[in-house]
């Protein structure tokens, strides 16, 4: 047993129990009458109300049925272990800064303690239009470019092809959410033109100390929405919202994760929540996964939607901007800091 660098060490009420509980009754939903809505309409209000208790009991769900080609996502799933098997020297070619924020690297913090990992992030549209500067008052906007790698050199095509498998499934999951709110099944796509999505490739190697380090430490997700493709090996722990504990959420082979991210919670209101989760790493398997995030464009102002508002029920949250807080979160989790990052509940009313 080696030891591991005090920088992944998290603090004894945060650290992981190895012993754990797998997840029994995370939702597991047949996505396919929302492709075949013309033949079964009641079939799609089934789906639509499953997605609304899955979305407010547990904030996670799984999907079957979704319409993503297996095999797109096994050639991602090659190149990625691909990619992560190269040589550092090889991989620190494409290794993001301060400045070239997509890309390969390994110090990713999380609540300022690293995380057992590296990845490579790459964004949807290209180029992502993004604010220039932290300051709010500045209004200039700049561009991020994805940084590919020469090897595996079919990386950049594969990875292209499943990002547009991804943005199709997110929106029709987000129209599903949306008639789940009683809104029209397009309410969101507004959002979506000039999108800051990204989809990052994770590799957590065997760790000699899973019971103190995490490979992503506890978070939410601050985007709309995650979907998630985990490998056979397991790690990924959720929050549970009905009585605060733990859980894994099983693998099941070629299903896809969900989970609702912060500005769905800001959006409805707080009819849905984001819900905690984390990442535990074992001494013996790596560990491979791929979420990808859905976010909207950097002009969005988030706030509560004014039809899921009303005098009986407030806004819960004042706007922020979309933009702003990206670029302020990909600034902190950059390196360790010694404050809290930037967080929805500093913009609640
Ligand atoms: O690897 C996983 O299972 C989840 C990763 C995650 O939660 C994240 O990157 O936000
Ligand atoms: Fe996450």
């Amino acid at each position: 047993m080696g030891e591991v660098d005090p920088a992944f060490i998290q603090d004894p009420e945060h650290r992981p129990k190895l012993c754990f509980s797998e997840a029994e009754g995370i939702p597991m939903i047949d996505l396919s009458p929302s492709r075949e809505k013309e033949k079964d309409p009641s079939a799609l209000d089934r789906l639509v109300k499953e997605i609304g208790s899955a979305c407010k009991e547990w904030g996670f769900f799984q999907v079957i049925n979704h319409g993503v080609p297996l095999d797109h996502r096994h050639k991602v799933e090659a190149a990625a272990r691909e990619f992560f098997g190269e040589s550092k020297e090889e991989k620190n070619k494409v290794r993001r800064d301060a400045v070239k924020v997509l890309g390969y690297y390994d110090t990713e913090h999380t609540k300022n303690v690293r995380d057992w990992k590296e990845v490579f992030d790459f964004s949807v549209e290209e180029p992502t239009l993004v604010p220039a500067s932290l300051d709010p008052h500045n209004q200039d906007v700049t561009h991020w470019h994805n940084q590919w790698p020469h090897y595996p050199p079919y990386l950049r095509e594969v990875c292209q092809e499943y990002a547009k498998d991804m943005v199709k499934l997110a929106l029709e999951l987000m129209e599903l959410i949306a008639l789940s709110l009683g809104l029209p099944q397009k309410r969101f796509h507004e959002f979506f033109k000039d999108q800051t999505s990204f989809i990052r490739l994770n590799h957590y190697p065997p760790c000699p100390s899973p019971h103190l380090a995490l490979g992503v430490g506890r978070h939410k997700d601050s985007g709309v929405l995650t979907i998630l493709a985990q490998d056979d090996v397991g790690g990924l722990e959720v929050k549970r919202k009905s009585d605060g504990e733990w859980v894994r959420v099983r693998p099941t082979p070629n299903a896809y994760i969900i989970n609702v991210g912060d500005m769905i919670q800001v959006w409805s209101n707080e009819a849905y929540e984001s819900v905690e989760h984390r990442v535990m790493v074992n001494s013996e398997k790596e560990r491979f996964s791929i979420p990808f995030f859905l976010n909207p464009s950097h002009y969005t102002m988030v706030e509560p939607l004014e039809e899921l508002v009303n005098e009986n029920n407030p806004a819960k949250y004042k706007p922020y901007n979309w933009g702003k807080f990206l670029v302020t979160r990909k600034h902190s989790n950059f390196m360790k800091l010694d404050v809290e990052n930037i967080q929805i509940y500093h913009f609640k009313v």
